[in-house]
């Protein structure tokens, strides 16, 4: 991207000799900040949840595939405008009935975003819960429309939608536009493409980022749009949508199903899940080496599962009020008996709730006038998520912080102190001073931890970091 003007950033060079910070980039500085709308990216994050990594056994695969021909679907509650939780279906409940038993009577005068359109089966048990707004995405619904039960399913819910006091819609928005060539540039400019740039400097990063991107599209549009017109046009009949097929409204919502889909893939694209990069544990003493015994440790889980969560935390950094850089960050909890994860919270950087646009200042540090600056304003990423957190961290259970950006010296105290265990981070800026914000004392947890390891396992918080260790294998043309 070009960059110019007073407030411009270095771009990273091949060497990796100049960092670009952060996610976002400074197209923000030029006032026209491309940003996700809410209602996509509750629809994004529904998808993807519906990807989620599970562990199940062969048996279970088979009573979701084989017999029902139920479609996994994710789900993502809101409330009040802030995402409760966020489900995907198991080996045996359906997104909607684990939502139901984790939220309860909270579901009431809720919103729902469901990456298919949910069964009769969840439908009537989300309406009677008094949810307000039952959302979902307009492709093969969780009764797959090949299976016997297809008809029985839409009527039930036909019928079901018409008497119940929830608004039933889809709600595709279309893009801000140039969010979808932002989004892709961002990905370019990641700390983990610098990483990449960094261990070989004879890489071509645009080729690889775009054949990733390829990859990503081609996978999630197999799984989320369809393919033909005239078979997306069946579909819909069949889920008693013909209005949807009336021109030029059809056409607007295939449109806006690819758009949403194309961004998706740029967001994966930039924390691709190779086997030679992930998330390494900081224990700096021993630095870690490839070979057996000697692979990325994604802690508490695994490593697909943890590509998986910081996508989440990129798809949130992008709803950012900053004007030039995006931060996002979720909070997991790993259930210490059963296994499992619930969602503690997640946030994004951004002014005070409530705040009118432009009412606090915007500058970075490159603003003499230090009132100016927007630093004392803002609320971080990480602050939003522990502020409006949902689910409890318990000790007993490892909770699980992903963030975008290198927590700074304002947040460790807060995350140490509400009891995060394990800090994923994708940003490596650790140690940088800029007077209004720093990163020292994430370093300096990272020391803690690791002197203080041997001592005291387990007592201190652990750090992984997305792409410390380039093994010089096949990345991007394998
Ligand atoms: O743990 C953190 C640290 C920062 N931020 C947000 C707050 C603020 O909105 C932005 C500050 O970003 P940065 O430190 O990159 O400062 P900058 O002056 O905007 O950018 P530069 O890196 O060019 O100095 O990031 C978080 O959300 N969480």
């Amino acid at each position: 991207m070009e960059e110019s003007g007073p407030r411009s950033r270095t771009k990273p060079d091949r060497a990796g000799t100049a960092r670009e910070r952060g996610v976002q980039t400074d197209s923000r500085g030029q006032g026209q900040a491309p940003r996700l709308s809410k209602g996509n990216l509750f629809t994004l994050l529904s998808l993807w949840m519906e990807i989620f990594p599970q562990d199940q056994t062969e048996g279970d695969q088979c009573y979701n595939v084989c017999v029902s021909q139920i479609n996994p679907v994710g789900l993502v509650v809101v409330k009040d405008g802030k995402v409760l939780g966020l489900h995907s279906s198991g080996s045996e409940l359906h997104a909607g009935q684990a939502a139901i038993l984790e939220h309860r009577a909270k579901l009431s005068h809720s919103s729902l975003y469901f990456s298919r359109r949910p069964c009769a089966t969840c439908l009537k048990m989300i309406i009677n819960a008094g949810v307000s707004q039952i959302c979902f995405w307009p492709s093969d619904p969780e009764v797959s429309i090949i299976s016997e039960e297809a008809a029985l399913d839409a009527l039930a819910s036909d019928k079901l939608k018409s008497n119940s006091r929830a608004h039933i819609c889809v709600p595709l928005q279309p893009l801000m536009p140039g969010l979808a060539q932002f989004v892709t540039e961002t990905s370019r400019n990641g700390d983990f493409m610098e990483k990449v740039a960094e261990d070989d400097p004879e890489v071509d990063l645009d080729l690889g980022l775009l054949s990733e991107q390829l990859r990503a599209l081609a996978s999630l549009s197999s799984r989320f749009l369809v393919s033909s017109s005239e078979q997306h046009q069946q579909v819909l009949s069949r889920m008693n949508l013909e209005n949807f097929c009336v021109e030029p409204y059809f056409c607007g919502l295939r449109h806006n199903m690819e758009q949403l889909v194309q961004v998706l893939s740029a967001v994966v694209a930039g924390v691709p899940g190779y086997s030679n990069y992930g998330f390494y544990s900081s224990d700096t003493s021993a630095p870690p080496q490839s070979g057996p015994g000697h692979g990325p440790d994604p802690g508490p889980v695994s490593a697909e599962v943890a590509v998986h969560c910081m996508v989440q935390a990129r798809l949130l950094s992008y709803r950012t009020e900053d004007p030039k850089v995006g931060v996002g960050a979720v909070i997991w909890a790993k259930r210490s008996q059963m296994g499992g994860l619930y969602l503690v919270g997640c946030g994004f950087n951004a002014y005070p709730s409530g705040s009118h646009f432009n009412e606090f200042p915007q500058m970075d540090d490159k603003q003499e006038d230090r009132q100016r600056r927007k630093y004392r304003y803002i609320i971080h990423a990480e602050q939003n998520a522990l502020t409006f957190r949902t689910g409890e961290m318990r000790s007993c259970d490892a909770s699980l912080l992903f963030v975008t950006k290198c927590p700074c010296d304002e947040c460790v105290p807060l995350i140490r102190a509400a009891g995060v265990s394990h800090i994923y981070s994708s940003d490596l800026d650790q140690g940088r001073d800029k007077g209004d914000i720093s990163y020292r004392r994430f370093k300096h947890l990272i020391e803690t931890w690791a002197c203080g390891r041997s001592i005291a396992q387990g007592l201190q918080m652990e750090i992984s970091y997305l792409a410390i260790i380039w093994c010089r294998t096949s990345l991007f043309y394998a």
